[in-house]
C-alpha cells in the first residue's frame, strides 16, 4: 500500500515539487479523471441506467457503436470542452477532430481518446476501459487542424487509462513513472494505491487472440509456437495464456504481474497494419508500458517513434515485459533479412 493521497495531491506534487507538469496539464488531467469517474458510474449502473446494448449507428471505422461508446464519448467531450486547457480533441468515435468551440477559452493541449475500450465486453459484464493521450499543440499558428495531432507518441505529455473492473482504477504517466489510483466510491475520489509501477522483464504469460493464428506472419507464428511448445521446446519452460479482448484489461494485467500482449498484422485484411489504433490505443499504452520498464513495438520498430499519417491510423502491437518484446522484435528483424 502506498501513501494515501488523492490524484489532486499527486498532481500538485508533480507540478510544484518535481516540476514535471505545468498547471494547465494538471487541471486537464483532473478533468479527464472526473469524466472517467462519471463513465465508471454509468458502467456500474448497467441495465439500471439503460446503458447496455447497441446504439444502432456505426463509427468512422465501420464498427457498430454501443450505447456506452457514445455516452463515454459525450461525457469526455462535455467535461473537457469548457476547461480552457484544450485546443481540440479526437476520438475513436468521431470521424474528424473536435475543435473547442469559440465560446470557450482555448488552451494549448490536444486530447485523444478511446472513450470505451473493449466494447464487445460491455454487455457481458467483463472489464472495459477508457484510454487517453495528451499532446501539446506544436507551433503558435492560430486555429487547429488534424495535422497538429499527427505527432509521434514520444511527444506525448501525458497518457493514461481507466479500467472499469471489480475496482475502477486510473493509471497515469506524465513521464515520471506510472502511478495507479483506485476510485473510492464512498468519498468519490481517486486515491493513489501504487507508485513507480515496474513490469517484470521476463514473463511466462502471453496474450493474443489465438483464433487468428492461421493468418499471422511468420515471426509472430514462430514466437507463439515456441511459447506453446513449453518446457519441451526451445524456450524450455511452460507458458500460460490470457485474452480478455479489452486492451485495457490485458495491459493492466501485464502492468500488475508481467506478460506480453500482441495484436499483430494478419492476412485477413493485409492492407491494414493491424487492428488497434496508433494514436489513442497503442501510443498511450506504449508510453505507460515504457514508463513501467517494459517495451512496445509494432514488430521491429518502437511504437512511440512512428510518425502518424492520419488520425485513425492502425498499427500492429507487441508490448509488455521487456525481454519478451525484444525477442519478438528480433524475430521480426531476422525475418525481414531473409
Ligand atoms: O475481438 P478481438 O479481435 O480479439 O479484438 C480485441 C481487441 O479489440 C479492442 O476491443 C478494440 O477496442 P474497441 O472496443 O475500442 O474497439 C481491444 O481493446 C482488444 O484488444
Ligand atoms: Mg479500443
Ligand atoms: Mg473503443
Amino acid at each position: 500500500m502506498s501513501r494515501q493521497i488523492s490524484l489532486t495531491q499527486y498532481l500538485i506534487e508533480q507540478q510544484r515539487e518535481h516540476g514535471h507538469i505545468p498547471q494547465e496539464l494538471r487541471l486537464l488531467i483532473e478533468i479527464v479523471a472526473r469524466a472517467c469517474k462519471r463513465i465508471a458510474i454509468a458502467v456500474n449502473k448497467g441495465a439500471l441506467g439503460d446503458v447496455l446494448g447497441t446504439a444502432g449507428s456505426e463509427n468512422v471505422q465501420g464498427e457498430v457503436q454501443k450505447k456506452l461508446d457514445i455516452i463515454a464519448n459525450e461525457v469526455l467531450i462535455e467535461a473537457n470542452e469548457w476547461g480552457g486547457h484544450l485546443a481540440a480533441m479526437a476520438s475513436e468515435e468521431m470521424d474528424g477532430i473536435y475543435v473547442v468551440p469559440n465560446r470557450y477559452p482555448q488552451g494549448e493541449y490536444l486530447l485523444l481518446f478511446d472513450p470505451l475500450d473493449g466494447s464487445s465486453n460491455i454487455d457481458v459484464n467483463v472489464s472495459i476501459g477508457t484510454i487517453f493521450s495528451v499532446l501539446r499543440k506544436v507551433g503558435h499558428s492560430r486555429g487547429v487542424a488534424e495535422e497538429d495531432f499527427l505527432q509521434p507518441g514520444k511527444q506525448q505529455a501525458a497518457a493514461g487509462y481507466c479500467v472499469y473492473g471489480p475496482q475502477s482504477m486510473l493509471v497515469l504517466t506524465v513521464g515520471d513513472g506510472v502511478a495507479v489510483f483506485t476510485l473510492d466510491r464512498e468519498t468519490g475520489s481517486w486515491v493513489l494505491t501504487q507508485e513507480q509501477v515496474r513490469i517484470p522483464e521476463d514473463t511466462k504469460e502471453f496474450a493474443i487472440n489465438m483464433s487468428n493464428m492461421r493468418h499471422w506472419a511468420p515471426p509472430v507464428k514462430r514466437y507463439i509456437d515456441e511459447c506453446l511448445a513449453g518446457s519441451t521446446g526451445p524456450r524450455g519452460r511452460d507458458f500460460n495464456m490470457r485474452w480478455v479482448a479489452s486492451m485495457v484489461a490485458d495491459v493492466h494485467r501485464i502492468l500488475t504481474r508481467g506478460g506480453v500482449f500482441l495484436y499483430p498484422w494478419d492476412q485477413r485484411e493485409p492492407d491494414k497494419p493491424g487492428k488497434l489504433r496508433l494514436m489513442y490505443e497503442a501510443n498511450p499504452m506504449a508510453f505507460i508500458v515504457e514508463q513501467a520498464g517494459g517495451a512496445a513495438v509494432n514488430g521491429s520498430e518502437r511504437i512511440m517513434n512512428l510518425q502518424p499519417s492520419k488520425l485513425h491510423e492502425r498499427v500492429a502491437v507487441a508490448l509488455g515485459s521487456k525481454n519478451e518484446v525484444e525477442r519478438i522484435a528480433a524475430y521480426h528483424r531476422e525475418a525481414a533479412q531473409k
